[in-house]
């Protein structure tokens, strides 16, 4: 038995940060993609082991199911149809299971993926024997979702041989959910992000889960036919960061200066909720593409200003700002910030010339830069082999 899944990475366009606080905030799926293949081993196969193999870091981790039995002597799994937050009891015993694989320091980061896989496999599967490989076209910790994407990938796959599940094993090639089970993946992948970023907002769960352009808050999605495709280009800066100490950060400097940061908030809810509604407007009879355009970097560049009010850009972000502003481009860091990756908007009467240009100097530095294709479909499954 064999299943894979897919599920898009994501750009924040405005609101990460303020998201968690109750802010609105905007978001796209990308055309990168993680991907979970998971093969369960069959009686003959003799094998009494649970494998994850993580391509993008070469790193595999196996453990006997029998000791992940011992871990978890309470369940009986798969455990339920709804979807279950880790105990303080369960998460020490990943804790553990987790230390005990000596993780080298320089790939740290990856305990908190290898948690979340633990829960989310245990609580879906239960014990049975399988292969997990893991790989991404996303960079992993560089704000485009590389965690949300990883759980909402796993969840589907885990899902699929489930009851609670409908799907048709014989389709040939990538297969979407229906609603009520992309509701279903989106709830435990929110598990799997809890893990990984302590307190997520779950905007990044959900544009990998339905893709599309979707306007967020406080957990509820407005999906927007926006009939402007934007182009984004995106500079990675190739710092590494992790949003659960951004996160974290964030809230330590609300928590000490709650008045400020709340007018900080209102400000980025209503930078999104503009966002919103000049991505809905018609083009061209309500306003122009280049208007349409102007105001977006416009509001890129506010919400920019304000991420950096929280504390949460960085030096190499600056540089970005700076280089593409020259080329009278607007900048914002995407996702967590704190390094990781910067949008600058590409507006339809560029010119090439300007982007080559631009693109060169930013590599110049050092960064690497993409354009994204955005606002593509959600998570995807397929059976056998991938295609
Ligand atoms: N392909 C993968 N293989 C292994 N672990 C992964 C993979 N993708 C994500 N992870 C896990 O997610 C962590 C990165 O998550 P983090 O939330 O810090 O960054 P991100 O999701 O890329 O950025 P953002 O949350 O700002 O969008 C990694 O350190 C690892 O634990
Ligand atoms: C920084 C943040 O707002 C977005 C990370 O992509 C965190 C979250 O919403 O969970
Ligand atoms: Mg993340």
């Amino acid at each position: 038995m064999e299943v894979q899944a897919r599920a898009p990475g994501k750009i924040i366009l405005a609101g990460e940060h303020a998201v968690v606080h109750g802010s609105t905030a905007v978001a796209s799926s990308i055309d990168l993609y993680t991907y979970v293949s998971i093969h369960f081993s069959t009686p003959s196969d003799n094998d009494d082991l649970l494998k994850l193999v993580l391509k993008d870091t070469a790193v595999e981790f196996s453990w006997p199911i029998g000791k992940i039995k011992q871990a978890f002597p309470e369940s009986a799994a798969p455990l339920s149809a709804t979807p279950n937050s880790c105990s303080v009891e369960n998460a020490k015993s990943i804790a553990s299971l987790v230390e005990q694989l000596d993780i080298p320091e320089a790939k740290f980061g990856l305990a908190s993926g290898v948690s979340a896989f633990l829960w989310l496999y245990t609580s879906i599967q239960g014990f049975k024997p399988a292969t997990v490989v893991v790989t991404s076209e996303l960079p992993l910790g560089s704000g485009l979702g590389s965690s949300a994407s990883f759980c909402v990938a796993l969840a589907a796959a885990l899902l699929a041989f489930t009851d609670s599940v409908s799907l048709d094993l014989k389709h040939k090639g990538w297969l979407s959910f229906g609603v009520k089970e992309l509701d279903l993946v989106n709830k435990w992948a929110f598990e799997g992000e809890k893990i990984i970023h302590g307190k997520p907002s779950g905007i990044d769960n959900t544009v990998s889960v339905y893709g599309n352009i979707i306007s967020f808050r406080s957990g509820t999605l407005t999906h927007m036919k926006s009939n402007l495709s934007l182009k984004m280009l995106v500079t990675n800066t190739k710092v590494g960061r992790n949003t659960k100490a951004l996160v974290a950060g964030v809230s330590e400097r609300m928590l000490r200066h709650p008045d400020a940061m709340a007018f900080v908030f209102s400000a980025v809810d209503s930078i999104s909720k503009e966002l919103t509604t000049v991505l809905k407007l018609h083009t061209p009879d309500d306003l122009s593409v280049t208007e349409k355009e102007e105001k977006i970097e416009e509001l890129m560049e506010m919400n920019q200003g304000l991420l950096q009010c929280m504390g949460v850009s960085h030096a190499t972000i600056e540089t970005v700002l700076r280089t593409t502003l020259k080329y009278k481009l607007a900048s914002k860091l995407t996702g967590a910030g704190g390094g990781g990756c910067v949008l600058t908007l590409l507006p339809t009467l560029l010119s090439g010339t300007v982007v080559d240009k631009v693109v060169a100097e930013l590599e110049s530095c050092g960064f690497q830069c993409f354009i994204a294709g955005i606002g593509g479909g959600g998570v995807e499954i397929s059976f056998g082999a991938s295609s």
